[in-house]
Formats: C-alpha cells, sequence, structure tokens
C-alpha cells in the first residue's frame, strides 16, 4: 500500500535500512534501549526533517524532531488523541483513566486533578508529608552506611515516592512493597512490549496467565482504594452517599476526595486513581534515580550542590532548613539546572505517539492524513545537537544556567516545553510536574547533604576502566536496569569509615 504522506506533494525520507516489506519494524522488535539508541541516530543524520517510517504493527506515520512540529501536535488536542492505537494496548492496565482518556473522559479527570495540585497541597507536600517519609529513607541509608551493606537507590527511591503519593493523594501508607507495586512495574514491562511486538496478542494467548494476574492485581488495588475513601467520606459526611457534602476543607482536599467529588461512577473513578499512580510513582523515582547515578559519575557537579548549599544556608549544620519556599527551582538553581539535565539525558517518559483524527499539515509543511500516527523521541531530541549543540552528548549543567554578576544572582534558563517535551507540553501537559521538581530538589538537597554514594559497577567493569553506560529496562516508563546498587557513608560518620 502507497504512503499518503506528502510534504510539497513529495514522498518523505525514511530512514536508512528500511526494507521494502518489513519497513523499519526490525528495530521495534529490539530491546527498547536499542530502539531509542535508534531514534537518537536517526535524528542525528536527518535533524528537525520529518520522516516516514513503516512499522507492520502501526499505522501509517511520521517521526517528528523540530519544535515547531511537537508544537502543533500538543497543541492541537482535538486532532492529535490518544486513539485506537494505543487505547487497544493500554486498556485493560488504564481502562478509563486519564493516561488513556480522550474528551469528556479526560476533561473531568483534569479537571479533578487540578484542583489537587494547587500551590496549598505542595507546600503541605514539601512541609508536613515529605519530611517524615524522607526520615525513613534516610534511617535505611543510615544502616546501610553503619553496616557498609550494598543498596538499590532505585528500590529506595521507589519506596519513597510511592509513600509519598499514597499519602498526599489518597491518604494510604503505602509502601512499595505491597504486591501491586510488583504487579505493576512487571505489567508495565508488559504493555511496554505491546507498542513494539506486533504479535503480542498471540504471545500472550499463550504465555499472558501472568500478565492478566499481574493486571487483576493492580485492579484490585485501584478498587480498595475507592473503597477506603468512600468509607472515610461516610465516616465523616453521614451514612447516605447522596448526604456526602462536597469537600471543601483544603488540606482534606486530596486526589481521590476531589475524584469522588468529580465523577460518579466509581469504576472510573478507581481508573483514575490507579492512573495517578503511575504517572507519578514511576516517573519521579526514576528521574532521582538517573539523577543520582549522573551525579555519582560527576563529582564536581555534587561539589557544586554542596557548594550552592553553603551558600544559600550559611551556618547549616545537619539539617538544611528546607521550605516550600527554599525548594524552588529559583531558589536553588544549580540543583534545578542538575535536574533538568539528568531529565535531558533520561526522560521517563522517552517516546510519545498520538493518532490524527483529520488530516493536517505540519509547520514544515508536512501533510499527514487522518488515522495516522506521529511519534516523537523526546529521548532522542534531549540528545540533539540541533537544540543543544555539539556539546549535546556531555552532562552539563551550566547549560541551564544564566550566569549572575556581582548584582544578579544565579538564574534558570526556561526552555520551551516543545524543544524539551519530557513533562509534555499544551492542554495535556503533565499536571505533576510541579509536584516533581518540588520533590525532587528537595530530595537531592538532603541526600547529597549527608551522604556520600559510591556506584557498584557490574563484574565486567575492570579497576581503572570506564564503566559501560547504565541502560533502562523494557517499560512504558524508563527504570534503570538492575537498579543502581551502591554503597552510601554519611558525611558525618568517623573518620576512618570510607567508602
Ligand atoms: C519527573 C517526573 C515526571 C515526568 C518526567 C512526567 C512526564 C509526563 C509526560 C511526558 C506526560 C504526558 C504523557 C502522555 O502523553 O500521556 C505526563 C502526563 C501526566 N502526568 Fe506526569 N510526569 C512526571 C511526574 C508526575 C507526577 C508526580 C504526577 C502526579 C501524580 C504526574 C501526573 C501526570 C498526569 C495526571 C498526566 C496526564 C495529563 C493529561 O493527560 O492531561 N506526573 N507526565
Amino acid at each position: 500500500q502507497r504512503s499518503a504522506i506528502r510534504r510539497n506533494g513529495k514522498r518523505l525520507p525514511r530512514p536508512p535500512g528500511t526494507l521494502p516489506l518489513a519497513g523499519n519494524g526490525i528495530w521495534f522488535l529490539q530491546p527498547r534501549h536499542k530502539l531509542l539508541d535508534w531514534f537518537v541516530r536517526c535524528e542525528r543524520l536527518v535533524g528537525f526533517s520529518t520522516f516516514e517510517i513503516s512499522v507492520p504493527s502501526l499505522p501509517p506515520g511520521i517521526v517528528i524532531n523540530d519544535p515547531a512540529n511537537v508544537e502543533h501536535v500538543l497543541k492541537s488536542n482535538d486532532i492529535f488523541i490518544k486513539g485506537e492505537f494505543f487505547r487497544i494496548r493500554s486498556w485493560d492496565l488504564f481502562g478509563n483513566g486519564i493516561i488513556n482518556a480522550d474528551g469528556e473522559l479526560w476533561k473531568i479527570q483534569r479537571k479533578a486533578g487540578l484542583r489537587f495540585f494547587n500551590n496549598a497541597n505542595m507546600k503541605i507536600l514539601v512541609e508536613d508529608v515529605l519530611p517524615p517519609i524522607l526520615a525513613d529513607t534516610e534511617e535505611s541509608l543510615d544502616n546501610a552506611s553503619r553496616q557498609g551493606n550494598v543498596m538499590d537507590l532505585q528500590i529506595v527511591l521507589l519506596d519513597l515516592t510511592t509513600r509519598l503519593m499514597g499519602n498526599i493523594a489518597y491518604d494510604m501508607d503505602m509502601p512499595a512493597s505491597l504486591p501491586f507495586s510488583k504487579s505493576f512495574d512487571f505489567a508495565s514491562g508488559a504493555i511496554g512490549e505491546r507498542f513494539q511486538n506486533p504479535f503480542w496478542k498471540a504471545k500472550e494467548f499463550i504465555l499472558g496467565a501472568s500478565l492478566r494476574k499481574a493486571i487483576f492485581d493492580v485492579k484490585i488495588f485501584g478498587s480498595s482504594i475507592v473503597s477506603a475513601a468512600t468509607q472515610k467520606r461516610k465516616v465523616k459526611y453521614g451514612s447516605s452517599e447522596n448526604n456526602i457534602a462536597k469537600n471543601s476543607n483544603p488540606v482534606q482536599n486530596n486526589l481521590i476526595n476531589s475524584l469522588l467529588d468529580h465523577i460518579d461512577d466509581h469504576q472510573v473513578v478507581a481508573d483514575a486513581a490507579m492512573n495517578y499512580l503511575s504517572a507519578g510513582i514511576d516517573t519521579t523515582a526514576q528521574s532521582l534515580t538517573w539523577t543520582l547515578y549522573l551525579l555519582m559519575r560527576h563529582p564536581d557537579a555534587q561539589e557544586k550542590i554542596l557548594s550552592e548549599l553553603r551558600s544559600t544556608f550559611a551556618g547549616a549544620k545537619d539539617d538544611l532548613p528546607l521550605s516550600f519556599d527554599t525548594v524552588q527551582p529559583s531558589y536553588l538553581p544549580y540543583i534545578a539546572a542538575v535536574f533538568n539535565e539528568s531529565l535531558r539525558f533520561y526522560p521517563p517518559v522517552p517516546v510519545e505517539l498520538k493518532e490524527s483524527t483529520a488530516e493536517t499539515t505540519f509547520p514544515d509543511g508536512t501533510w499527514l492524513p487522518k488515522g495516522s500516527v506521529v511519534m516523537w523521541a523526546t529521548w532522542a531530541m534531549g540528545r540533539s545537537k540541533n537544540t543543544w549543540g555539539d556539546d549535546a552528548d556531555e552532562f552539563r549543567p551550566e547549560r541551564w544556567l544564566i550566569a549572575g554578576d556581582e548584582y544578579e544572582a544565579l538564574a534558570l534558563k526556561t526552555m520551551s516545553a516543545f524543544a524539551f517535551p519530557v513533562f509534555n507540553g499544551g492542554p495535556r501537559a503533565c499536571l505533576g510536574k510541579k509536584m516533581a521538581e518540588l520533590l525532587a530538589i528537595h530530595v537531592i538537597a538532603s541526600l547529597i547533604w549527608k551522604y556520600d554514594f559510591a556506584e557498584v559497577f557490574d563484574k565486567e567493569t575492570m579497576p581503572g576502566e570506564i564503566p559501560k553506560e547504565r541502560r533502562s529496562q523494557n517499560s512504558l516508563t524508563l527504570p534503570m536496569e538492575g537498579g543502581l546498587p551502591c554503597y552510601v557513608r554519611r558525611k558525618d560518620s568517623r573518620p576512618g569509615e570510607s567508602l
């Protein structure tokens, strides 16, 4: 079948190595980290130029790298939707939740979320909810420091974000050791594979029992969040559901109450609750894991963090005076720059895909018919030399900073969401961006202030050899394959105790 996609009346270029029947399908059958590298190679070859791909499991499609084209997609929420291609693959896990939803169903969940992610709740998050959870995290780091044990930082950070989200959003104690967390992790890997493997249905027909069980466990957990919340509302507002007053106390205005206030169907609320959990927990834990990994490999950046903390909080000893005001990116710009630089290399949502509901013409003249898919790899855009310059492969947080002078302090550069779409942009921009940034600055500042970390390399790395770049595991997001095992030592531990 001949493709109808055109630019100025001509067909679009195709990546080198495109095969007559399989098209580019071979790359989609590879482990995802290889697919991500392929996107980078294509971007390096064609730059911002849009190219066409054909993959047997995909409708006709294009890959965009030009920020103007990404802006066109993200701002045209009516033309570019999640669509059937996405929904068919993720339906059993995400159901009617916000990640899958379009139209009215999306709008209402977005509205409920917006009510929750306000400044008052973010202040409660930073000043009341996070400190005791972080204190538990530090207690386990202290134990590992005393005993000289190796610990997997990825697990530690996942536990922190899971408990945090459970507490602030659902008023539940939710450690990552709950079975749902393991089931979700497994399901996320399997669902991610459905986007790459055209034979996923056949594979799951034979081997899908464990996936079905994992999805079942996740769904049961979603329903249990709703039951616990409705129970609490009945106790608080009276026994009949019809008498349930709309929730007005700002501290009580958590996410589950906001969802229950906006949506009558409890199954949709359960899906929404699970979707918010999955959007927030893994992404944030992974972004912190990759940041600490990069900091271990760049001790100079750790030093600069310490120097920013020393000059900002002069005289601080054991605990830093962190508050809602002091964990803002404008207050600690170097830490915010480190976080951005880490997201540039390791975006927790590395590839995006949308389906067109109508024909459309992109700013670069590409004409796309209805029913096509458009993809962009945030992973490759973050490594684009067109956008970031010739040193795009270098970890250099300074690229995010505007140097201060004797009158003005160092400031953080802003970058267009369409050139750096790690949090998406337009009407479907990530709702948790602010929460993720505040949390990241708080956690990075606290951990680098108190601890030294040393990565445990794999057995193949010889002493003195530069260790290989760590890679990600197949998933919908970006977990680090094999976790992040490391030694940890409290900076104020007795002299002689070394890593
Ligand atoms: C570093 C951390 C995070 C990153 C990189 C990130 C990134 C993203 C991206 C790329 C999207 C668009 C995905 C899509 O096309 O469906 C998204 C959507 C979303 N994110 Fe985040 N996210 C992060 C943290 C969070 C947190 C902490 C929450 C809070 C629960 C959250 C809630 C959401 C929600 C609800 C959506 C769906 C928005 C919509 O469709 O209207 N995210 N995020």
